[in-house]
């Protein structure tokens, strides 16, 4: 675990000193968008329109926020048009790192042994922190994007005229109310079980868990009156929430101390999470070796003996019995 200082790496963990022990994510800092016709988008530069193989993506199986862009590129028909490249479940002293075992492939593009070393090829002095997913235009040899939450808004729309696909998780019409849940649940719950796991101090793992719960209760009701998150359609509000809520009894429950029940004993959130894992194509992009393998096997300072726990065994399978 660790980041690039002005393109040199270094090994070192969040440092959450000035925040009084919370742990606070660095926003993220390459923010180009890949839109139909190579316009520019919301931010950054344009000149990276939507085309055939010319797009990569870097992606670790266990990190939520690179699994939305998965589902996405899943849901979206993108499979042939956008490679991908997975990076070992190990986050250790140099970061994400590339292999070729179980389910890791290795980077097709470079065969780099480091993540680190695409975002130096990107720009030679670059500092930050080295996260997936990492969109990456192969033409041009730079990054196009590292903020998932864009990158599956690209996915939505940019790349319709070469798929025929023209399904839209972010319809014009629910788009306030897509925003405003997304603000919620970034906060308390995909940001939250973070926040909770990565404190260092009793006060900010106990705020952190204290709202992830009470918005988990507000869900769990949302969710009795609604099939989805913004009503009786599925949109980008539901696969934000999905990848932390797949994540929470394996890993958030025991390892980032999010114990005050597991997702299975809400009886609306555990049906939904079901359904969302049996919708066409998602189970796929679920790997739970890589998921526990890399929480369990890369936080030394909160699991030191990397012991992987055995269970839980849950049925995501099972019938969801919703709609
Ligand atoms: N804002 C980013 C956050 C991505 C992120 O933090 N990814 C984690 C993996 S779950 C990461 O790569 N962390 C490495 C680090 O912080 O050094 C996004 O949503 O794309």
């Amino acid at each position: 675990m660790g980041l690039l200082v002005k393109g040199q790496w270094l090994d070192r963990w969040y440092d959450t000193e000035k925040s009084h022990g919370e742990f606070v994510r660095e926003a993220a800092q390459l923010r180009n968008w890949i839109t139909a016709d190579g316009s520019a988008g919301p931010s950054g530069e344009g000149g990276f329109p939507a085309e055939k193989d010319r797009y990569h993506l870097y992606v670790s199986l266990a990190c939520p926020w690179a699994h939305r862009t998965l589902i996405f590129r899943k849901l979206k028909g993108l499979e042939d048009i956008i490679g991908v490249s997975v990076v070992s479940p190990y986050m250790l002293e140099h970061g994400w790192t590339f292999d070729t075992d179980e389910g890791s492939s290795g980077d097709a593009l470079y065969d780099s042994d480091y993540l680190h070393q695409l975002y130096t090829r990107n720009r030679s002095d670059y500092s930050g922190r080295v996260t997936v997913p990492l969109l990456w235009d192969k033409q041009r040899e730079r990054v196009v994007s590292n903020e998932s939450s864009e990158i599956i808004r690209m996915f939505n729309s940019a790349f319709n005229g070469l798929t025929g696909n023209d399904d839209d998780y972010y319809p014009r019409e629910l788009r306030g109310d897509i925003d405003a849940t997304n603000g919620i649940v970034y906060e308390n719950v995909n940001n939250g079980v973070y926040r909770a796991g990565f404190a260092t101090t009793q006060e900010a793992y106990e705020h952190a868990y204290e709202r992830l719960f009470s918005t988990l209760e507000q869900l769990e009701q949302r969710l009795g009156n609604n099939r989805y998150l913004a009503g009786d359609r599925i949109t980008e509000a539901d696969w934000r929430l999905f990848t932390t809520l797949i994540r929470f009894d394996a890993v958030y429950h025991g390892h980032f101390k999010c114990n005050k029940q597991c997702l299975a004993d809400y009886e609306n959130l555990w049906g939904y999470l079901r359904e969302l894992y049996q919708w066409p194509g998602v189970a796929g992009t679920v790997d739970f070796y890589h998921i526990k393998t890399h929480y369990y096997g890369s936080h030394g300072n909160i699991n030191p003996t990397g012991v992987v726990p055995r269970g839980p065994e849950l049925d995501y399978s099972a019938p969801h019995h919703r709609g």
